[in-house]
């Protein structure tokens, strides 16, 4: 089970850290790899069905195994690796909960199962993270000359990115991109294409024209966040450019599963309440890591996906949590990983009291807001604190292994109290 030794594979040479952590950090990723197989390969019914260790491997040549082969649940067992203390696979009669489960499986619809490797998120499937009509409804610049930038005039080509926002989910994706997009040698489209999950098919002709044109030396860029847990997403991604600069804003997760679910319970106020999908069993303590809005924080899951395609040294991890109270910093960061000369700074932002948030400040020659719309920084619903203390226990594993294979220590553990 364990990953063949590739560049930016932890213990490969985009890793970081003495040979002793990487060593570790293989096996307790193959340790517990491993364990989600066996867990799943038992199986039967919903989860099962829904699990990639229940399809068939991929059969692209040279495809990395699937890595989403993980139990629908996991306890730790130490911080250092997940432990087998998981519940067994869903059961086929479907022994969750009534509401929840029928809510589910109701969000699985026929070809949500986005591919058979690539395991079966429930997802919104129409669902943009942020839409043009929200854009502009906040003023942001996204809302003009076609959701390009409207710093630049509309000269020159259209360009394949060459830079990628990929992830995460509600982990601050749209702050970053209208950040960068104040440079003036950055050139992002407003909207998110969703070509390496969705619309794949349409090809890159369709990609491309998606884009804003841009002048030499501009940078092409686009966020789709479902690209980071989408399966086929770094294959493709690799076989459009291997050397595709590549963005993960991450946040505690814990704090995304409760924004992603305040998200959608904001379209859909039926749905039952977060404690109740959060678990299996809650009596037992079985965490649901089948619902999307869980399994999308499994990071560590996620990313060893990526790096059978890419180094480490290609992937700029962004701390949601540092892009709200230090914006500056975290876009100095990506300044200097896309190149480019600093010229996004603290000039650049204020903090909006009312929004609780930092804000764009206006362009010289506008006057419209740059705070991001109302779908940001929406208020979370208040969640039982022992759920949270066991959404917790049960990520800390997974983050602790999440810093090991980026070399970066996000400090979540220390968040005290939810948002
Ligand atoms: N400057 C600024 N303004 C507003 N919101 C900000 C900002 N920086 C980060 N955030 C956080 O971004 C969260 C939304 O993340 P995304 O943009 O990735 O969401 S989405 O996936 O595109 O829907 C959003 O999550 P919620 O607070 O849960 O709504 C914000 O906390």
């Amino acid at each position: 089970m364990s990953p063949p030794a590739q560049p930016g594979v932890p213990g490969g040479r985009g890793s970081k850290g003495p040979p002793a952590r990487k060593l570790l950090c293989m096996c307790s990723l193959s340790l517990c790899l491993t364990y989600l197989c066996y867990s799943l390969m038992g199986g039967t019914g919903p989860a099962a069905l829904r699990s990639p260790a229940a399809l068939p491997a991929s059969a692209a040549p040279g495809a990395p195994r699937s890595p989403t082969a993980f139990p629908a649940t996991a306890a730790p067992r130490s911080a250092g690796a997940p432990g087998p203390s998981a519940a067994p696979p869903r059961a086929s009669n479907g022994s969750r909960e009534g509401a929840a489960d029928t809510w589910l499986r109701a969000q699985l619809a026929p070809g949500e199962v986005i591919t058979a490797q690539s395991g079966a998120f429930e997802r919104d499937p129409q669902e943009s993270s942020t839409t043009d009509e929200e854009l502009s409804r906040a003023g942001s610049p996204g809302s003009r000359g076609g959701g390009s930038s409207s710093t630049t005039p509309d000269y020159g080509e259209k360009r394949l990115p060459q830079a990628l926002i990929i992830g995460v989910k509600k982990g601050g994706t749209r702050a970053l991109l209208e950040a960068i997009r104040a440079h003036p040698d950055v050139r992002a489209v407003g909207t998110e294409p969703h070509f390496f999950d969705r619309n794949y098919e349409k090809g890159l002709e369709w990609y491309r024209n998606v884009m804003p044109k841009t002048l030499e030396g501009q940078i092409t860029m686009e966020k789709t966040p479902s690209y980071f847990v989408t399966n086929e997403a770094p294959r493709r991604i690799h076989s459009m450019a291997k050397d595709t600069k590549l963005i993960v804003v991450v946040r505690d997760p814990v704090t995304r599963a409760i924004s992603d679910y305040t998200q959608t319970l904001s379209k859909k106020p039926e749905i039952p309440t977060f404690e109740v999908l959060a678990f299996k069993n809650r009596t037992l303590g079985l965490i649901d890591a089948s619902w999307s809005a869980i399994r999308i924080g499994i990071y560590a899951l996620h990313l060893e996906n990526w790096l059978q395609y890419f180094p480490l040294s290609q992937i700029l991890f962004v701390s949601g949590e540092r892009l709200i109270t230090d914006p500056a910093g975290e876009m100095a960061k990506v300044q200097d990983f896309l190149g480019l000369k600093r010229i996004v700074t603290e000039k650049h932002f204020y903090f909006n009291k009312t929004k609780g948030f930092p804000c764009l400040k206006k362009p010289e020659d506008s006057s419209a807001p740059r705070c991001l719309g109302k779908s940001k920084g929406r208020t979370h619903p208040k969640i039982d604190p022992d759920v949270i203390h066991r959404l917790r226990k049960f990520y800390k594993p997974f983050n602790v292994m999440f810093y090991q294979m980026t070399g970066q220590d996000f400090q979540w553990e220390q968040e005290e109290s939810d948002k």
